[in-house]
């Protein structure tokens, strides 16, 4: 008899294993406070009011305080420059009671976000976005990972698939996500193929994936006919979406819910996958929300523990 395929994807409980991940954060918070007096605090910076971005930092601030880390938000306006907002980074990186700065993105136009990113003390990195960080991760020297690829991987590890050996295609380059999952796949021993808005026939590339990782902020870029039958696929996107036509193509029978979600307020959030399609090609599937984006912010708060133990107690 035929082997018969399954008929959907299993989903990649995300939120489930930033639980895991923040329980064990939340112990060696006790550790360090019991045995060395360290309580780990991470800043966070926000310019600005996109209504996306306070809901992001909020999230962070609140899961620090649930953790037991010290935790300290600066809103800034939107007219803040960047001679400012370098000020305040002078004086958080001088503070010795400061492990991890995090200044959230996108910083407004009129900011120079990358003298910014530079100016944080790559030990206080959290995000794992300064140059230093970024070069110590391409030889293999992981101090401060940034937390969505490092999320991923922890993810694709706790539900025991091998990345060894696997073809990984990352789509999308972008310095937060493509590049640097591409990297630390690499350096997991996966074959990588990186793809982005320039590449010829996307579907060609993706559909010899084992692990497909989608990063591109496109709704419903990737449809069944780009994923090979039985893969992993990574869905890195949080789009909001808000007309109820593109939700219904998108989810098929089970719209009605994500259609209450909409109405309740007034968006939902999709990622870069074709949920429906995807569900009956991939093998398995991380879900938006509840996928990725729980997971940075448990490796964030991972991160910020790291920080402190490597700053304060020069060791790991
Ligand atoms: N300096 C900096 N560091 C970042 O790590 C950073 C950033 N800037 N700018 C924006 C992106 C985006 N990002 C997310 C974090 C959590 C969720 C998350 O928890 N999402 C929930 C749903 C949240 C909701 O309902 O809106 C989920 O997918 O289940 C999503 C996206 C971090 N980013």
């Amino acid at each position: 008899m035929a082997e018969r395929r399954q008929e959907r994807a299993t989903l990649l409980d995300g939120a489930r294993v930033a639980e895991e991940i923040k329980a064990e954060v939340r112990e060696e918070v006790a550790r360090l406070e019991r045995e060395h007096g360290i309580i780990p605090c991470l800043v966070t910076v926000l310019v600005g009011d996109d209504p996306a971005s306070a809901v992001y930092v909020r999230n962070k601030v609140n899961t620090s305080i649930a953790l037991g880390l010290r935790s300290e938000h600066h809103a800034l306006p939107h007219e803040t420059s960047t001679e400012q907002l370098l000020a305040l980074i002078a004086q958080l990186n001088a503070r010795a009671d400061v492990d991890g700065i995090l200044v959230q993105l996108p910083l407004p136009k009129g900011v120079d976000a990358m003298r910014i990113l530079e100016a944080i003390d790559p030990a206080k990195d959290v995000d794992g976005f300064h140059p230093v960080n970024v070069g110590r991760m391409m030889l293999g020297q992981t101090a401060l990972p940034p937390c969505t690829p490092a999320g991923i991987i922890e993810l694709l590890d706790r539900y025991g698939i091998a990345i060894g050996g696997a073809h990984a295609c990352v789509v999308g380059r972008s310095n937060i996500v493509g590049r640097p999952v591409a990297q630390l796949l690499l350096q997991r021993d996966a074959t990588v193929t990186i793809c982005h808005s320039r590449t010829r026939d996307l579907a060609a590339l993706t559909r010899q994936a084992d692990i497909l990782i989608v990063a591109t902020g496109r709704v419903a870029l990737i449809r069944g006919e780009h994923i090979k039958p039985g893969a992993v696929v990574i869905d890195v996107g949080t789009n909001r979406v808000t007309d109820e036509e593109t939700i219904r193509a998108l989810f098929g029978e089970r719209a009605e819910e994500r259609v209450n979600a909409l109405r309740r307020r007034g968006y939902t959030l999709v990622g870069d996958v074709h949920p429906a399609e995807a569900e009956k090609v991939a093998g398995y599937l991380t879900p938006v929300p509840g996928g990725v984006g729980p997971l940075t912010v448990a490796m964030l708060m991972r991160n910020t523990v790291m920080a402190a133990r490597q700053r304060r107690l020069r060791s790991n």
